[in-house]
């Protein structure tokens, strides 16, 4: 239990006078409190401190010189730092699309990627708790699966993104890259936050910025799987998984859910620190 989830509960024995800690079961407070409760409840208390957006602004650098970024552009920055997210088609190649969508299929049907739900927390003690239906593979360039030209391909756009994003933002230089697919069988991922909102320099922690590039079907759209966002000012938008687009958000900013999905849907992650 963290400090803060420690509070939380000795909050709730001090408020309520019928709550005895001896009348809970371990594992159910452990349940309760350790994975329900904490980290949207946290997230929440933080965001009515401030608005997470205003504290991820912070690490936005003031000036960016267009003709340093290879991909992005200055709007994208800009839809970046108004929204926390921004969305862009047409920055990879459809053929690279369907081609790394037939490897991440051949993957998934072969067994060879891991229910996200199954991992264990220690290795992704942020996010992998979560309700959530799709196998998952790491991706390390050059390494495994990596090495497929298609993915390759795509691991080297999301360094280039990693760059131009650097140039507009103070990141850390970290990246944690994942393949993800959903079978298809109504399988979703329910309402989460990558990370906590930071506007420390140093941080190495936090994720900072999410970018997902979709490999789905263009003949399979409208089955489901759209990302679904919650604005951080209370509004909700849903962003179809198109091919090829590339959806990027501000990781502590951001929740997102993504709807049930009826069809195969295979989408490449990355995290940016
Ligand atoms: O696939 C998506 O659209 C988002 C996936 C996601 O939220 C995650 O892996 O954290
Ligand atoms: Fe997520």
């Amino acid at each position: 239990m963290t400090a803060a989830e420690y509070d939380d509960l000795k909050l709730k024995q001090d408020n309520d006078f019928d709550f005895d800690v001896d009348d809970y079961n371990q594992d159910e407070m452990e349940d309760e409190v350790g994975e329900d409760i904490p980290e949207m409840e946290l997230l929440a208390m933080m965001d009515a401190e401030e608005d997470s957006l205003l504290i991820a602004r912070r690490l936005f650098k003031l000036e960016v010189n267009p003709e340093t970024l290879a991909m992005l552009k200055q709007e994208h920055l800009e839809a970046l730092y108004q929204h926390g997210f921004v969305y862009i088609d047409g920055l990879v190649d459809l053929g690279v699309v369907a081609e790394a969508r037939r490897v991440a299929g051949q993957l998934s049907e072969a067994g060879d990627m891991t229910p996200a739900a199954l991992v264990r927390m220690e290795d992704d003690p942020f996010r992998d708790r979560k309700a959530r239906d799709d196998v998952i593979m790491w991706l390390h360039r050059g390494q495994g699966a990596a090495v497929n030209p298609a993915l390759d391909v795509i691991l080297d756009k999301l360094e280039v993104i990693q760059r131009d994003l650097g140039q507009a933002i103070k990141l850390k230089g970290g990246v944690e890259i994942q393949l993800a697919v959903y079978k298809g069988n109504g399988g979703h991922y329910e309402r989460h936050r990558d990370a906590f909102p930071v506007d420390d320099e140093e941080d190495e922690e936090q994720r900072r910025v999410t970018v997902v590039v979709y490999l789905t079907d263009e003949n399979e759209l409208n089955v489901g799987g759209g990302l679904k966002v919650f604005r951080p000012l209370g509004s909700e938008q849903t962003i179809d998984a198109v091919p090829g687009r590339v959806m990027i958000f501000l990781s502590g900013v951001v929740d997102h859910e993504v709807l049930p999905v009826y069809n195969m849907r295979a989408a490449v992650s990355a995290w940016m620190r």
